[in-house]
């Protein structure tokens, strides 16, 4: 298998401490970028040292991994920080559908780090010279309909809604897509640096042309520790301090949404615990705010058993109930029968991976496909029996905020 694009082989990589940058994306030269970056600390990379197509099937994340074993084997690594993120990485986006064509690794050239007050840049192979020409905004942004009209898409979740209360499924998550058009090529730092300032919370990524800030943690592996943050179940911000409150203490009290929370948790408990051989999941969830959306929120931490890599964590979880339904094999035919889209990579997995397995992966949810002028939004809604199709098409609205604004400025 030939993996190395225009290195010298094997390929050294170097990581050596830098001064800290004060913003990451900033530093992302004129480049198809790569980044994950929250509250200000991550990873933001360009250039390609090797890129591959993950084909489409159910041993997929094997066959990445695979992939990557070579890749990273091959190289000579002189890392003098030796933290989660240093020496080679692979920045990766997964499809949503495992049978959908699309996935891709990518070991960057050029890496830049930050976390935990250090910060360093990994280079593989010859440092490439960088072009630093300043990013230009996308202009006036023009929207039209993705694949389903917006009357369309909630008779689907009306069908959805009558194939749960049939007894077909619990759960499923339907989504809808937007395409915006640009005045002129969209610049993704553009995007990156405008999600980061306005979702801190969330983490900022770009791979692939795939650019969002989702607030969905699937996993971060570091050593043997893993965290996820499972996500279901959304209300709207409130006008005022108070109307605020009121909106969260309804999410909060929603019998509805505590089902299709726990559905979610469900998913993720049950991937987990062959992996794990301490789980901690909480009783009950608690709620984050952002800035367009609040949800409910359950973090979930464990040690592994035996040296699984994040991609192998990655592999177990995906796709949860978050993103696709209960009982998983039935959501996702209700997700082909009534979506009539390919979801590509959104509500997939995308994130990093190093070469002692560690890494930092979410679940691409408030992004867009990026090509040229053009974007393709994504946003989608947990459905469950008592789900009401107005509002459903609200949320989502609300969902498609976060990438609108980002191309709006
Ligand atoms: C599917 C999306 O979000 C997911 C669905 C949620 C819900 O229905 O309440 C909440 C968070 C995410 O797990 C999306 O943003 O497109």
């Amino acid at each position: 298998m030939s993996v190395a694009l225009g290195i010298t082989r094997p390929p050294l990589v170097r990581t050596v401490p830098v001064h800290h940058p004060e913003d990451l994306i900033a530093r992302l030269p004129q480049a198809p970028p790569y980044a994950w970056v929250h509250q200000g600390e991550g990873l933001v990379a360009w250039g390609e040292a090797a890129r591959v197509a993950v084909p489409p099937g159910a041993g997929r994340f094997d066959w990445a991994r695979r992939w990557l074993g070579t890749v990273f084997g091959e190289a000579h690594i002189d890392d003098d920080v030796h933290v989660p993120g240093s020496g080679p990485v692979a920045f990766g986006s997964f499809t949503f559908d495992p049978d959908a064509a699309g996935s891709v690794l990518v070991v960057p050239r050029v890496v830049l780090g930050r976390r935990n007050g250090r910060a360093w840049l990994t280079t593989v192979g010859e440092a490439p010279i960088d072009l630093m020409a300043p990013a230009t905004p996308p202009g006036r942004v023009v929207y039209g309909d993705g694949t389903l009209t917006a009357p369309e898409w909630q008779h689907a979740v009306a069908r959805a809604v009558k194939e749960i209360r049939s007894g077909r499924l619990e759960k499923v998550v339907l989504a809808r897509d937007l395409v915006a058009t640009a005045e002129r090529d969209i610049d993704p730092r553009v995007l990156l640096d405008r999600l980061a300032r306005a979702y801190p919370d969330c983490y900022t990524f770009s791979c692939a042309g795939l650019v969002g800030a989702t607030p969905e943690l699937l996993v971060r592996h570091t050593g043997e520790s893993i965290e996820s943050l499972v996500l279901a179940g959304t209300t709207y911000r409130g006008a005022t301090p108070a109307g605020d409150r009121a909106q969260g203490a309804a999410l909060f009290a929603s019998p509805k949404d505590r089902h299709e929370h726990a559905c979610a948790v469900a998913s993720v408990r049950e991937a987990l615990t062959p992996l794990c051989a301490t789980l901690s999941v909480p009783d009950e969830p608690e709620l984050l705010v952002l800035p367009n959306v609040q949800h409910l929120a359950s973090r979930v931490r464990g040690r592994l058993a035996d040296g699984a890599s994040v991609l192998d964590v990655v592999a177990a979880m995906h796709p949860t109930a978050a993103v696709g339904g209960t009982p998983t094999a039935v959501a996702l035919e209700v997700i082909r029968e009534l979506e009539g889209m390919d979801r590509g990579g959104y509500a997939g997995p995308v994130g990093w991976i190093d070469a002692r397995g560690d890494g930092e992966w979410g679940i691409a949810l408030r992004c867009a496909q990026i090509e040229g002028r053009r974007a393709r939004l994504f946003a989608g809604c947990g459905i469950m029996g008592g789900s009401d199709p107005e509002s459903e098409l609200t949320e989502a609205q609300a969902k498609f905020r976060v990438m609108r604004q980002a191309l709006e400025g």
